[in-house]
C-alpha cells in the first residue's frame, strides 16, 4: 500500500506551508512556498535565523529611500524590517522549489481598509524580494480576501504582481479572485481560531460528504474547471492528515510540517482509500459557476455576498488573527531596531 502523501501526490500538487529547508528536503518534492506570518515568526525564532533580524535593521536603514520608507516613522521602518527578514529567510528555500515553483507571502491586514495601502504593500513585498534575488515572476503575494483585498489584486494583476487570494471562505470570493486576476486562491478548510483550540476543528468520518470547508473547497474546483479559470485552487488550513486526504483531485494543497510526516508515515487504507475516490469523483464533475461578475461597479455583488453572517465572521475573525500576528513581528522588528540603536541596552 502506498502511503497518504504517495497517493494524493499523484492527483494533487503539493506545496510547502513552511520556511524550512529540512523540510523541503525531506519531503520533496514540492512546487511552490506558502507561509503567514505565524509561519515567518516561528522562522526568525530558530537559533539559526538569530542574525537576519540585526541584518534586516541594517539593510531597512541603508535602503528604506528606495522603497518610499520614512525612517522616522517606527510603523513603516518596523514592517520595511519584517519584510526584508522575511524575504531573506524565504530565498533560501527557493532553490529547493520545483524551478517554476513560486514562494508566496502574506501582505498586511491592518492595510485591507485602503486598496491603495494594500497595493503600495504589495508592491513594496515584490521590490524587496526583487533586490534579494527573487523577481516579481517567481514571487506571489498573499491577500485575504476581503473585498479591497480583492480591488487591490485586480490593480496588482495589471501592474503584472502576482496574487493570492487567502482565507477564501465562499464560492462569491473565489470567483470574485478569479476575476481579479488572482494566480491562485486558498480556500481555507478549517477557521483560524481550529488552528490555536481542539475545540474549533470538528472530525468527520468522511470529511468529503460532510465537511463544510471541504464541500465548499470542491465546489470551487468545479466551478473553475467547469468555466476554464485559470486561477489555481490551493487549499490550505490543515489541521489533521485526513484534511490533506479530502483535497485529493484538487489543484494544489499547501502543508506544514507535522502534517507532511502524518501522510507520509500512514498507508492507505480501505476507509481513507474510499476518502481519496470521493474527493477525485467531488472535484472532477462538472459545476458551472453562476453568469455573474463580482468586482463590477464597485464590487457591490461581492460585498452584499459578503455580508452573509457566516462568512463574515469567518473573514473578521481571520483578519483579527493575522492582524495580530503581524504586530508581534513589528514588535520583534521594534526590538531589533532599539537593540541596533542603543547596542549597550541589549544585555540588560
Ligand atoms: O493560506 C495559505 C497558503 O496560501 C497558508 O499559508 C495558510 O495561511 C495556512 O495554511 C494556515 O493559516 C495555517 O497556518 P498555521 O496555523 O499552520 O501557521
Amino acid at each position: 500500500m502506498p502511503s497518504l502523501l504517495e497517493a494524493i501526490r499523484k492527483v494533487t500538487t503539493l506545496d510547502l506551508d513552511a520556511i524550512d529547508v529540512q523540510v523541503a528536503t525531506e519531503y520533496a518534492p514540492f512546487r511552490d512556498m506558502t507561509c503567514n506570518q505565524f509561519i515567518v515568526q516561528s522562522t526568525l525564532m530558530m537559533p539559526e535565523h538569530a542574525h537576519v533580524l540585526a541584518f534586516a535593521v541594517d539593510e531597512a536603514l541603508q535602503t528604506a529611500s528606495e522603497y518610499g520608507v520614512d525612517v522616522t516613522h517606527s510603523a513603516s521602518l518596523e514592517q520595511l524590517v519584517v519584510d526584508i527578514a522575511s524575504v531573506n529567510i524565504i530565498k533560501e528555500i527557493k532553490p529547493k522549489l520545483h524551478p517554476q515553483g513560486l514562494v508566496l507571502l502574506q501582505t498586511c491586514c491592518s492595510k485591507l481598509g485602503v486598496v491603495d495601502d494594500v497595493v503600495a504593500h504589495c508592491e513594496q513585498l515584490v521590490n524587496v524580494f526583487t533586490k534579494y534575488g527573487i523577481s516579481a515572476k517567481e514571487c506571489c503575494i498573499k491577500v485575504p480576501a476581503t473585498v479591497n483585498g480583492l480591488k487591490a489584486c485586480q490593480i496588482l494583476a495589471h501592474k503584472g504582481i502576482n496574487t493570492l487570494a487567502t482565507t477564501v471562505f465562499s464560492t462569491q470570493q473565489a470567483l470574485a479572485a478569479a476575476e481579479a486576476g488572482c494566480v491562485a486562491i486558498s480556500p481555507y478548510l478549517n477557521e483560524l481560531d481550529a488552528h490555536f483550540d481542539r475545540k474549533f476543528y470538528v472530525e468527520y468520518s468522511n470529511p468529503v460528504k460532510q465537511s463544510p470547508g471541504v464541500q465548499l473547497t470542491h465546489r470551487i474546483q468545479r466551478h473553475y474547471r467547469s468555466a476554464g479559470i485559470k486561477t489555481q485552487v490551493k487549499a490550505a488550513s490543515f489541521i489533521e492528515p485526513i484534511d490533506a486526504v479530502a483535497m485529493a483531485g484538487v489543484d494544489a494543497i499547501t502543508v506544514g510540517p507535522t502534517i507532511l510526516k502524518g501522510l507520509a508515515e500512514t498507508q492507505v487504507s480501505e476507509e481513507t482509500a474510499t476518502i481519496l475516490s470521493d474527493a477525485i469523483a467531488a472535484t472532477s464533475a462538472q459545476e458551472a459557476p453562476p453568469q455573474q461578475t463580482w468586482l463590477a461597479g464597485d464590487a457591490t455583488e461581492l460585498a452584499a455576498a459578503m455580508a452573509d453572517p457566516v462568512v463574515a465572521r469567518l473573514q473578521r475573525r481571520a483578519n483579527e488573527v493575522f492582524t495580530n500576528a503581524e504586530e508581534q513581528l513589528r514588535a520583534l522588528a521594534k526590538v531589533a531596531i532599539l537593540n541596533k540603536k542603543q547596542p549597550h541596552l541589549e544585555s540588560l
